[in-house]
């Protein structure tokens, strides 16, 4: 069985879909004596004493009142992503565990995938790419035509650590920058990266080119782009949503697309992930769907464990959790 003297750290599995990537496997051995669910299931009554924290790689293990019931040593859960909508955070803490989430691993690529998927809607990437590898296929000039970016108006709603880079890109790209936020930042943010702070959010999508939808996904924030939402923004809006895909409403958003309520939307989050075969976002032009790319790259999937370990290490020492969540 082995393990040693070190903390035992639940995972998933390691590698697959819902796996921690095998590269991440030597950083987390030097810590912890590592416990894949299979293993855990196959000698639960050994394994669950061990267990002392747990490390989620894209909302897995499934955490729940039988498995929480079932680790009598466990101290931490930690996120491998900033989104803990997955997590009962309230049943958790019932537990006296501590959790945690990795916010600064994720803010440069989650928006750097905001900001592509703007470019890619606003220049019409995605049909562009089909016309030119079906060579032969029948298109206008008019077809490609796209919407310019430079001097163009972004909305940001959620200026956290994601919103904030986002604005920084945004200004590089010679956009005016609109934000909306529970708090407003200090002023010397705001003119760091040239942001207007709208205290309404309606007042952002009547003036906003491109919507960015940023924020947690919380009982809040659950449909806050609605039917209502869209009908202020411009029929010339696009809509990008990189957050959590009920924070809109997914029917709304298909009639807006549909009737010429906005133009288009580029979207890394859906509900359900993935969508179903048949589903009419689908089947729409002015629509971009990415597979919820949001952190994914090799620099920022390791980042996000070099956070969980400080996470974890700092709750099994007793220490302050550098990004602890408390259920609100
Ligand atoms: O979706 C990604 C995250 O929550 O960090």
């Amino acid at each position: 069985m082995g393990g040693g003297e070190l903390p035992g750290l639940l995972v998933n599995e390691i590698g697959g879909i819902h796996g921690i990537l095998h590269g991440h496997v030597a950083l987390l051995k030097k810590h912890f004596y590592l416990i894949t669910m299979k293993e855990f299931l196959e000698n639960r009554k050994h394994m669950s004493k061990k267990v002392q924290a747990i490390y989620l790689w894209w909302h897995k293990p499934i955490i729940n009142r039988e498995l929480l019931q079932s680790l009598p040593n466990l101290k931490v859960i930690a996120n491998s992503g900033v989104g803990m909508d997955h997590l009962d955070l309230k049943l958790v803490a019932s537990f006296g565990v501590k959790m945690a989430n990795a916010p600064y691993a994720v803010s440069s690529s989650t928006a750097d995938t905001g900001m592509a998927l703007l470019l890619a809607s606003a220049r019409r990437l995605v049909e562009g790419y089909h016309v030119a590898t079906s060579p032969g296929m029948e298109y206008s000039e008019a077809d490609l035509l796209g919407v310019e970016v430079t001097g163009a108006t972004v909305g940001i709603i959620g200026m956290g650590s994601i919103g904030y880079k986002i604005a920084l890109r945004a200004k590089a790209f010679e956009m005016n920058i609109l934000y909306h936020n529970r708090t407003r930042r200090k002023e010397q943010e705001e003119q760091a990266v040239g942001a207007t702070y709208c205290e309404k959010i309606d007042s952002l999508l009547q003036q906003a080119d491109f919507v960015m939808v940023v924020v947690s996904l919380t009982p809040q924030t659950h449909k806050l782009i609605g039917k209502r939402e869209m009908e202020l923004m411009k029929p010339t809006a696009t809509l990008i949503n990189i957050s959590r895909g009920a924070v809109v409403d997914q029917e709304a958003l298909v009639t807006a697309l549909q009737t010429g309520v906005i133009r288009a939307a580029a979207l890394d989050v859906t509900y359900p992930e993935p969508l179903p075969r048949d589903h009419t976002l689908l089947k729409l032009k002015n629509v971009i769907i990415t597979p919820h790319l949001g952190i994914k790259t090799d620099k920022a999937t390791y980042m996000v464990t070099e956070e969980a370990v400080e996470n974890i290490l700092a709750a099994l020492n007793g220490l302050p959790i550098p990004s602890e969540v408390l259920p609100s």
